[in-house]
């Protein structure tokens, strides 16, 4: 059985004479738990862009389960199950946690005003509802106000609506940025509790998050992979700790 859920295939770009992706290959595996680090202007937000169609790649190739998507729009990629942390402004602030949450599960569960009604898809609404909350710890928080919640909460919120899309892939874009270092620690349990199956691509600089969650490490420099490991092979690898591990957020 081919469990590859992410081929990326020779992946280049380029803005005008300056490459800043220059020939990336990587693969995911279901369930996978993949981080992507490097200094400062290594590429990878590029990457993660023309992963998720926000730009289009010089050359390459991107395969979502075995499908082309290398041309396809960031929407008909996100159908398909790739989906990304939201941007805290794309939640509604004079909603609750609970409002904005169900939101997004409706819309992927592709129900109508008309069949809301619907018994039974009301409570497999309230079901998955459910399921979110507990998975990120936000029962208690449930009934709050967006615009009432601490910076970490809201994070936690932006989870959980990436998690309703049911993606197959989860692109985490640096999710402990601007969270105390306290709030770090519980944000690495969190990580732990996403669903098996699910494969993830997490883009941090706090090192004890990636070592703590990643099974494999893919090191950007200058837009190409330096190396590609797993965690006990990348925290030995002298070219890694040379260029980023030593400036690294690590204390
Ligand atoms: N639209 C653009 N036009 C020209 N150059 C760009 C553009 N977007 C990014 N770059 C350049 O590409 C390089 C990689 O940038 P990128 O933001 O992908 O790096 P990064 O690894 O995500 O950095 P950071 O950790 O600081 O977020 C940088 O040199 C940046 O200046």
């Amino acid at each position: 059985m081919n469990d590859t859920v992410l081929e990326i295939v020779g992946l280049h770009k380029s803005f005008g004479a300056l490459a800043v992706t220059r020939n990336i290959n990587f693969r995911l595996e279901i369930g996978a738990r993949h981080a992507l680090i490097g200094p400062n202007g290594a590429g990878k937000t590029t990457l993660v862009n023309l992963i998720t169609g926000a730009l289009a790649p010089s050359s390459g190739s991107i395969r979502l389960e075995g499908r082309d998507i290398t041309r396809y729009s960031p929407q008909r990629r996100v159908s398909l199950g790739l989906a990304r942390t939201f941007q805290i402004n794309s939640l509604f602030p004079s909603m609750t946690v609970v409002e904005n949450i169900a939101l997004a599960v409706v819309a992927n569960m592709h129900i109508d005003a008309k069949l809301w009604g619907a018994l039974n898809r009301r409570k497999q609404v309230l079901i998955e509802l459910e399921r979110l909350l507990d998975v990120f710890n936000l029962s208690g928080s449930a009934c709050q106000l967006i615009s009432n919640l601490a910076y970490g909460q809201r994070r936690l919120v932006e989870l959980a609506l990436a998690l309703a899309l049911k993606p197959k892939v989860l692109i985490l874009d640096e999710p402990a940025a601007g969270l105390p270092k306290e709030d770090s620690g519980k944000l690495s349990e969190l990580l732990r509790r996403l669903p098996a199956d699910l494969a993830v691509i997490v883009i941090e600089h706090d090192m004890q998050i990636v070592f703590g969650f990643a099974d494999r490490i893919t090191v950007l420099a200058e837009g190409s992979v330096l190396t590609q490991g797993t965690p006990s092979e990348i925290r030995a690898d002298a070219k890694v700790r040379e260029v980023y591990l030593g400036q690294a957020r690590n204390d």
